[in-house]
């Protein structure tokens, strides 16, 4: 690898700025079978996503995935699509937009998308470029994942790798414990539920799932859904289930599924129900399509009567307050003293 030179602007007093980048999952860039095979393509040779030999790995990925997936997901992306694109896209710069009014001058926010555009690698030579020499990356997965949290940090470390002056980097652990989460969630179940008039008889957290090997490999992911369950569930007074959507491919997934899961209840009684994603900072195809969609027809033609998918925190007031609460709490001694 070569060391590129510093950027000529690069400024030469003691303390330059700070920038705080918001770090999601990414997104094609239409919902077209093309853009989502370019998308598809980046994300599944991660081998951070997909854990087997890669020699074994390519052929089923371009002989098979890369050739009926992207038909398929485009359907879903094509559903869920905004005036302002992808809903995970225009959700993380909202977010974007907002922290940099809470926080002010004293930090440059931006966003990046660990797969597809903006990328993080330009995200980082943008801040760099523009006098930071102090970058806080926030993944924003609540819970640790190899395939999410490590795979951002990768990236994130890769953009510095050539740099002859790099930056002083912070990132942002894993917050599924948190009671600045934990309120935030519990403010905004609570408010939407209020606002429905609806009080369901069970409240469904989903989770995106995982292989249920990286489990066994030692990923603190199972356990950190599993704590934020249970703590989520202390602080409500509507009785909660945990459940695995977004199976992929042939192998054991983390269990109970989603699907399976929307499907039983009826059968035990339960038939006013409502749903709730809190591993996803942002709702995106995984949520609006995959469980107000397919997840609610699933649940109506088993019979359940009514049914309330519950947006995730979005840019919305509480979650807002918690995620400036939680960037501030990592700047300390990089901020100057309020
Ligand atoms: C083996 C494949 C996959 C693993 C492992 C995986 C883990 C994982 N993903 C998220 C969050 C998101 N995933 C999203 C979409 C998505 N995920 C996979 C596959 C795996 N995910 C695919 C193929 C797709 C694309 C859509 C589809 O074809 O079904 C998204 C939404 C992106 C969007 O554009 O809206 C998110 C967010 C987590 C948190 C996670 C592990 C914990
Ligand atoms: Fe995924
Ligand atoms: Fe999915």
């Amino acid at each position: 690898m070569t060391i590129k030179s510093a950027p000529p602007n690069h400024p030469k007093v003691e303390h330059g700025r700070i920038g705080v980048l918001l770090i999601n999952l990414g997104t094609p860039d239409a919902p077209e079978p093309g853009a989502v095979r370019r998308y598809l393509a980046e994300f599944l040779t991660d081998p951070r996503v997909i854990e087997i030999p890669q020699w074994l790995w390519r052929p089923i990925l371009h002989g098979v995935v890369l050739r009926t997936r992207p038909k398929k997901s485009a359907h879903a992306y094509r559903q869920v699509w905004s005036e302002e694109g992808s809903p995970l896209a225009a959700i993380t710069r909202r977010q974007a937009v907002a922290l940099q009014k809470r926080l002010g001058a004293d930090v440059r926010v931006d966003f990046a998308m660990r797969y597809g555009n903006p990328g993080i690698e330009a995200a980082v030579e943008k801040m760099v470029k523009a006098g930071c020499d102090r970058i806080f990356a926030a993944p924003l997965y609540p819970q640790y994942c190899a395939a999410t949290t490590a795979s951002a940090l990768d990236a994130l470390f890769a953009a510095v790798a050539s740099m002859r002056r790099q930056p002083a980097l912070r990132t942002l652990p894993p917050y599924h414990d948190d009671p600045l989460y934990l309120g935030a969630l519990r403010t905004s179940i609570e408010r939407q539920l209020k606002a429905l008039d609806f009080e369901p008889q069970r409240l469904l957290l989903s989770f995106h799932g995982m292989p249920k090997r990286t489990l066994e490999l030692g990923d603190p992911y199972h356990c950190h859904c599993q704590k934020t369950a249970r703590l989520l569930d202390e602080q409500l007074s509507i009785p909660t289930d945990i459940a695995f959507q977004s199976r992929f491919g042939r192998a054991k997934w983390l269990e109970p599924a989603t699907d399976t899961t929307l499907a039983a209840y009826p059968s035990k009684g339960v038939t006013r129900i409502a749903i709730a994603a809190p591993g996803f900072s942002a709702d995106c195809v995984e949520t609006l399509e995959e469980l107000e969609i397919r997840g609610r027809e699933t649940f109506v033609a088993a019979g359940g009567e009514r049914f309330a998918r519950l947006d995730c925190l979005n840019d919305s007031p509480e979650g807002m307050e918690m995620l400036e609460e939680l960037v501030r709490r990592e700047l300390e001694g990089w901020l100057p003293a309020a």
